[in-house]
C-alpha cells in the first residue's frame, strides 16, 4: 500500500491492512454526543505551562503541520483527568477544503473547520516513543480545540504567517523564539470531554487520553485560507485530513461541565 493518506487509494478505510488496531474498541475520533455524555464533578481544569522555546521547527510531514519544539523544553500539562504530569511534544492541525468540514471530534455530528491537537507525553517514560508504545489509554494527552472561522487568532498567527514557507511535504522553517504558544490556550482549561482513545492516524496506537475543550477557538477566514494552500506528499491541497467517527464500543465520555 502507498504509504497512508487521506485519499481515495490509502485513505482511513484502507489503514486497517497495515493496522489492524484501527477496528479495534478503543480508536479515534469519536462524535461527541451531548445525550450520552456523563458529568464528572472530580474532573478539574488542567494546567499547561508552556515555557518559551529556544529552537522550535514548523514543518510540513505531508499529512499535517506541526510544531516542534526540540526535545526537553521543559513545558508540562498536569490537572483533569490526569493523574502525573505530561511533557509537551508537538502540536498540529487537520482542516478541510470548506467551512463544513475539517475537525476529526464532532459534537452531536457537527464538524468544524478545523481542529488543533497539543500532543503530551506522560512523564513516567524515558521518551515520547516509548509513551506511545507504553500500552493502555495513559502514554498520551492529547488537548483537542476546534477551530471556528471569526475573528483572526493573534496567538496562532506568527504560526499561519509561517504556513507560505512549509507549502510543499517535507519543508520546514524555525520558529521565531519569542512564539508564545501559551497565548494560543485560553485562559482556563476548564469545560471539555474526556475520553480514553487512539491515535487518530497510523500507527492508531490505543495511548491516548483524550481531551476536547468545548468552547472553540477563532481563527479568521484568511487564516483558515493559509491551510487550504498546504500541499500533501501527492501535491495535492492536504485539506481533508481528518479521520471520520470511530465507534465508541463500550467506552465513557464525561464531561467537565453540566
Ligand atoms: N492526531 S493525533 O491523534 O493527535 C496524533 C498525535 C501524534 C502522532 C504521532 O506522533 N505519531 C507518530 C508515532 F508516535 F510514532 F506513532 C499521531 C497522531
Ligand atoms: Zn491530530
Amino acid at each position: 500500500m502507498a504509504p497512508w493518506g487521506y485519499e481515495k487509494d490509502n485513505g482511513p478505510a484502507h489503514w486497517h491492512k497495515d493496522c489492524p488496531i484501527a477496528n479495534g474498541k478503543n480508536q479515534s475520533p469519536i462524535d461527541l454526543i451531548n445525550g450520552e455524555v456523563k458529568y464528572d464533578s472530580g474532573l478539574k481544569p488542567l494546567t499547561a505551562k508552556y515555557v518559551p522555546f529556544s529552537d522550535a521547527k514548523f514543518l510540513n510531514n505531508g499529512h499535517s503541520v506541526q510544531f516542534q519544539p526540540s526535545a526537553g523544553n521543559g513545558s508540562e500539562l498536569t490537572g483533569g483527568p490526569l493523574a502525573v504530569k505530561y511533557n509537551f511534544e508537538q502540536f498540529h492541525f487537520h482542516w478541510g477544503n470548506n467551512d463544513t468540514e475539517g475537525s476529526e471530534h464532532r459534537v452531536d455530528g457537527k464538524m468544524y473547520p478545523a481542529e488543533l491537537h497539543f500532543v503530551h507525553w506522560n512523564s513516567t517514560n524515558p521518551s515520547f516513543k516509548d509513551a506511545v508504545g507504553s500500552g493502555g489509554p495513559n502514554g498520551l494527552a492529547v488537548l483537542g480545540f476546534f477551530l471556528k472561522v471569526g475573528a483572526e487568532n493573534a496567538a496562532l498567527k506568527p504560526i499561519t504567517d509561517l504556513i507560505p514557507k512549509v507549502k510543499d511535504a517535507g519543508t520546514s522553517v524555525t520558529v521565531p523564539s519569542n512564539f508564545d504558544m501559551q497565548a494560543i490556550l485560553p485562559a482556563t482549561l476548564t469545560d471539555y470531554y474526556t475520553y480514553d482513545g487512539s491515535l487518530t492516524t497510523p500507527p492508531l496506537a490505543e495511548c491516548v487520553k483524550w481531551i476536547v475543550f468545548k468552547q472553540p477557538l477563532e481563527v479568521s477566514a484568511a487564516q483558515m485560507e493559509a491551510f487550504r494552500s498546504v500541499i500533501n506528499r501527492d501535491g495535492k491541497p492536504m485539506g481533508g485530513n481528518y479521520r471520520p467517527p470511530c465507534p465508541l464500543h463500550d467506552r465513557a465520555v464525561k464531561t467537565s461541565f453540566k
